[in-house]
């Protein structure tokens, strides 16, 4: 799959938002190294806090069925710039995925930004810090 088609996917991810509060609908699609494309959409809650974003129920999914040998993530929402991950998900991001990992963000006007999570959240926190 091209990146095109992954900012479809992602596209189609978008529609299936769950987002009566802030109406801000947002998509997501997960690549894996076979091929296997994971969506993930924003899905807010009345108790807003509860929110979890397209990107994190993208990984989430994935990870819940034992996948984790992801390629590519492409996000995309109707903002005027390629739409950033908040903070909790580039955490999320760095933990699950390589660091070299491209993320594609994306808007509905065609606008592309391609990033690694390295560059997304440098010097993130890490399951290694908490080694000796
Ligand atoms: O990259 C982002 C940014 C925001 N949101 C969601 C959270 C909330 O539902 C809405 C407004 O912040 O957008 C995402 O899903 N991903
Ligand atoms: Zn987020």
């Amino acid at each position: 799959m091209n990146q095109a088609e992954l900012i479809e996917q992602a596209k189609i991810a978008m529609d299936k938002a769950y987002v009566p509060y802030s109406k801000f609908k947002v998509g997501a699609a997960l690549l894996t190294a076979d091929g296997k494309v994971y969506h993930g959409c924003n899905i807010e809650n009345a108790a807003y806090s509860m929110t979890n974003c397209a990107e994190r129920t993208a990984l989430f999914k994935a990870v819940s069925e034992g996948v984790r040998n992801f390629t590519v993530l492409a996000v995309v929402a109707d903002t005027d710039r390629p739409v950033p991950p908040c903070g909790a998900c580039r955490q999320v991001i760095a933990e699950l995925c390589p660091k070299d990992m491209k993320v594609v963000l994306t808007n509905l006007k065609g606008d592309i930004k391609e990033l690694t999570i390295e560059e997304l959240l440098p010097g993130a926190f890490t399951p290694e810090d908490l080694h000796d």
